[in-house]
This record gives structure tokens, C-alpha cells and sequence, in this order.
């Protein structure tokens, strides 16, 4: 029987095969890691474990480190005020001098979020493993690379052996059919996902994006989407790499050259799922269905066309009822109100989801002669200084600026509150990052998740909007 692109990147990278465990079960098999990335939060005790134990880190080479999650984004270069956030980065300077690992610290070209690096540098490569302390590894699998997120202590083993234990998993085929319409984009094709399968509905499962409308994306399209495979429960997500892969990855700075590129490309183009292989699951989207979405609710689960309504509890089962309820009075929203109508006090375009030039040059070409309403503040966070520089290059941070946002440097910001960009109490965020937890983007904020086209209409409108509800540019200097 055929094997899916799943299971063909694990069979390659499997050092030692589980089998049955000695007092029953089975055991895990043993995973070589091609790439481990590591960021200031979930590594600290990862090295204190090496250091008691008198271990070195096994492959250096392999091993990325970026700050991200505690970058203060303005006046990078001023010492961090917060001093959990100054200790987390202090110690991952420590570590990193420590165990000889090459670091983008803020300031350094390179630096950026921990999801933004690998791919910009050419590191992360179809038919690879790529591991990270951080539920969004899961981004990587748009190159075909089989990507997880790992717990602390499973960033320690791969430090001290660059090598995982990892249980077996099973396989869910995402069959994206048709072309997406105009202004709709992958976060809508993850949102719809998301709201369709559930939060728990990736669960065990390795998804694989597929169909038509998937391989029209850019690689930075499929990138939002394998992000979010987390939010469904999913332990990653992937795409088969083809020919935009390639073209995407070819030139940059880690990416093989030469008669080894052409041999790489050789190979990963056998990195797809054979026609007769079966998945354990397979889920049917009609792209051309799909118009933009936004989340109501307090889990990416909860979210509908931005063309509708706020759900209303009355009408579902009791279940779904109470927590319909406790998410609508968390986000201070009535049934029945047409999304359309709810304003915002803040749209954050940033995160590991949508940062990325691309995202920035489509929330830039809704923005180019407007302006964000008065009511609302608009953050632009590009995800890496790579992207702050090239999008300063095309000149979008004067279109954001002059459109009266604030433009920013490269970090997680406001995704979470873990640094100084945080929403106040009881305010109300258009974001395109990708978890609206309570308290996500700062205690008591209330966040709705949106693609970029969605957070620029909706700063300009200052209500939840798309392109198509803005008037025509030229009417504002009629
Ligand atoms: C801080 C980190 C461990 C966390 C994650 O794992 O995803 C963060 O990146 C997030 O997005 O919530
Ligand atoms: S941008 Fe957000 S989701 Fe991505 S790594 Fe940072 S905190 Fe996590």
C-alpha cells in the first residue's frame, strides 16, 4: 500500500523503531531531528537539565536560537524594563555563549519570530524534521517538513541527542477543492477549517493540506495555514512541497546550491503522497465557498463568514449552548448582531501567522490613501527584521504611517501578552494572529481573528470589514 507524505518523511528519519514495550504497549520510535529552533521561553530549563547533567548540546549546528516572545517592539535596543522578560532573554544570551549555539538577537538582521527564520534563511527544507519548544512549529510543514511543537524537557533531549521519541500518528487529509474568490485568503480556508472540525478535531492526527486551491497558494499562504493546524488540535500540519517550494527556497542563504540543489530538488519531489495511499480521515473544504472569517468567540473553533451574525446559545444544543454563552459574555457580544457592527478599539497586523510581506503588501494596498479611523490604534508588527526591512524598502511603512499606524520592530507583540504590546481591559482587537484565548493579547482583551485584508478594512472602517465595504479611495478627495 501506498504511504502518505507523512509517513514517508517519519519512515526516513526513524533511528530506532518502537515496537512492543517489555511490560506491554508499545514504545515510541526514536526520531532523528534535522533542525531544532529555539526562543527565550521554553529553553531556559532545557539548558539548566544539560548543565546538572554534565551534557553538551549534541549538534550546535543544527540548534537556531531567535528572541521573539518578550521583544519589547519599540526602542529595541534600550535594556527590557520587565524584568521576567529581561531574565528569559539574559539567559538565553547565557546559554547560547554556554553551549556554543549561533543567536538573532534583537538588533541582529536575522532576528525575528521563532516561525519567520527558519524559512526566510532556508533552513527549514521539504522532507525534514523541525522541532521547537512552541505549539506553532507546526508553521514548517508548508515545506513538506514533517514539524512539531515539544515540551521543555523534550527540548532538553534534543538538545543532549538530537533525536526525539515520538508516538505514532494519524493521518487526516485536508482536501481544499476549487479556487478561492478574490480578498479570501488561507486564514479564511483555516479559519472555516477550524470552525468545521473543532478544536479537538486535529487531535493525534498529522493533517495534510491538499487540492487545487492549495497549490495556487504561495508558500507564505500555506505557511498560516500549517500554523494553525495547532489550534484544530493537530500535532502538525503539511503540504507536499512542489514547484513553488522550490522557487521559494532556492537562493536563500542555507538552502543547497549548485549540483546539490539539483539533486535536493530530485529528491523531494518524490515527497508526496502516493495515489493509492489511504488517510485515516479525510475532510472535504469548497474553497470557492469561502468568503472572509472572523472568530465571535474564545477559541479559534468559534468563528463564522464575517457576513453573519453573532451566534445565538437558544438555538443550539446544550452543550455548545453554555459555551456559546460564557465566550459571548467574555467578549461582550449580543446574539444576532451582524458581525459587520462590531467595532474595535485596535488591529494588530503581526504574529508567526500573518507577518509576512506578503501580508503586509495586502493589508498595505486596502490602506494606500486611507486612514485608520479615529476610534481605533493600529499596530504593524512585521514577524522578522528581514521582512521590516524589504517592506521598508517598498516603502509600506510609509503607507501604514501615513495612514496614521504605528509601524514597529520584529516580535511576537501583542500575539500574547508577554511583552510591553498588550490590549487593555475590556478592549476589543481585530488581530491576525492566531489564538483568542481569554487574557490572550493582555488581561481582559477581547480578540477577533482576521486575515490582513480584513484587519486593514476593519481599521479603516473601524467596525469588522472587508475591502469590499470601503468606498473607493479617490471619493475621499473628491
Ligand atoms: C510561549 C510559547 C510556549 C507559546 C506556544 O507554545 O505556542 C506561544 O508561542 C504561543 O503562541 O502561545
Ligand atoms: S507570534 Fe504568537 S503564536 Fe507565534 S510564536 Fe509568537 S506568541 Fe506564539
Amino acid at each position: 500500500m501506498g504511504r502518505t507524505l507523512a509517513e514517508k518523511v517519519w519512515d526516513q528519519h526513524v533511528v530506532r523503531a518502537g515496537g512492543a514495550a517489555p511490560g506491554g504497549g508499545t514504545e515510541p520510535d526514536l526520531l532523528y531531528i534535522d533542525l531544532h529552533l529555539v526562543h527565550e521561553v521554553t529553553s531556559p530549563q532545557a539548558f539548566d537539565g544539560l548543565r546538572l547533567a554534565g551534557r553538551r548540546v549534541r549538534r550546535p549546528d543544527l540548534t537556531i536560537a531567535t528572541e521573539d516572545h518578550n521583544v519589547p517592539t519599540l526602542d529595541i535596543l534600550a535594556p527590557i524594563a520587565d524584568e521576567v522578560s529581561r531574565t528569559q532573554v539574559d539567559t538565553l544570551r547565557r546559554n547560547v555563549e554556554e553551549f556554543g549555539i549561533r543567536l538573532f538577537p534583537m538588533g541582529d538582521d536575522n532576528q525575528g519570530i521563532v516561525h519567520m527564520i527558519g524559512p526566510e534563511l532556508g533552513l527549514t527544507q521539504p522532507g525534514t524534521t523541525v522541532v521547537c519548544g512552541d505549539s506553532h512549529t507546526s508553521t514548517h510543514g508548508a515545506f513538506g517538513a514533517l514539524a512539531f511543537g515539544i515540551g521543555t524537557s523534550e527540548v532538553e533531549h534534543v538538545l543532549a541527542t538530537q533525536t526525539l521519541p515520538l508516538r505514532p500518528f494519524k493521518t487526516m487529509a485536508i482536501e481544499i477543492s476549487g479556487e478561492l474568490r478574490p480578498g479570501v485568503t488561507s486564514k479564511d480556508v483555516i479559519l472555516a477549517v477550524i470552525a468545521q472540525i473543532g478544536t479537538g478535531g486535529g487531535a493525534g492526527y498529522v493533517l495534510e493540506y491538499r487540492g487545487e486551491a492549495v497549490r495556487q497558494m504561495s508558500m507564505e499562504a500555506r505557511m498560516t495555514m500549517c500554523n494553525m493546524s495547532i489550534e484544530a488540535g493537530a500535532r502538525a500540519g503539511m503540504v507536499a512541497p512542489d514547484e513553488t517550494t522550490f522557487a521559494y527556497l532556492e537562493g536563500r542563504p542555507h538552502a543547497p546550491q549548485g549540483e546539490q540543489w539539483d539533486s535536493a530538488v530530485a529528491a523531494w519531489r518524490e515527497l508526496r503522497t502516493d495515489d493509492d495511499a489511504v488517510f485515516d480521515e479525510v475532510v472535504h473544504i469548497d474553497a470557492g465557498s469561502l468568503t472572509p472569517y472572523v472568530t465571535w468567540g474564545t477559541n479559534p473553533g468559534q468563528g463564522v463568514p464575517l457576513g453573519e451574525t453573532v451566534p445565538d446559545p437558544a438555538e443550539m444544543d446544550d452543550a455548545d449552548a453554555v459555551a456559546t454563552r460564557k465566550a459571548l459574555e467574555y467578549m461582550a457580544l449580543e446574539p444576532g448582531t451582524p458581525l459587520r457592527d462590531v467595532g474595535v478599539d485596535v488591529v494588530f497586523l503581526g504574529s508567526c501567522t500573518n507577518a509576512r510581506i506578503e501580508d503586509l503588501r495586502a493589508a498595505a494596498s486596502v490602506m494606500e490613501g486611507r486612514h485608520v479611523a479615529d476610534s481605533v490604534q493600529m499596530l504593524v508588527v512585521p514577524g522578522s527584521m528581514r521582512v521590516k526591512m524589504q517592506a521598508e524598502q517598498e516603502g509600506l511603512d510609509k503607507v501604514f504611517t501615513e495612514a496614521g499606524a504605528e509601524w514597529r520592530s520584529a516580535g511576537c507583540s501583542m500575539c500574547l501578552g508577554m511583552n510591553p504590546d498588550q490590549l487593555a481591559p475590556g478592549q476589543r482587537c481585530a488581530s491576525t494572529s492566531n489564538r483568542n484565548f481569554e487574557g490572550r493579547q493582555g488581561k481582559g482583551g477581547r480578540t477577533h481573528l482576521v486575515s490582513p485584508l480584513v484587519a486593514a478594512a476593519t481599521a479603516v472602517r473601524g467596525t469588522l470589514s472587508s475591502p469590499e465595504d470601503l468606498s473607493p479611495t479617490t471619493l475621499q478627495f473628491a
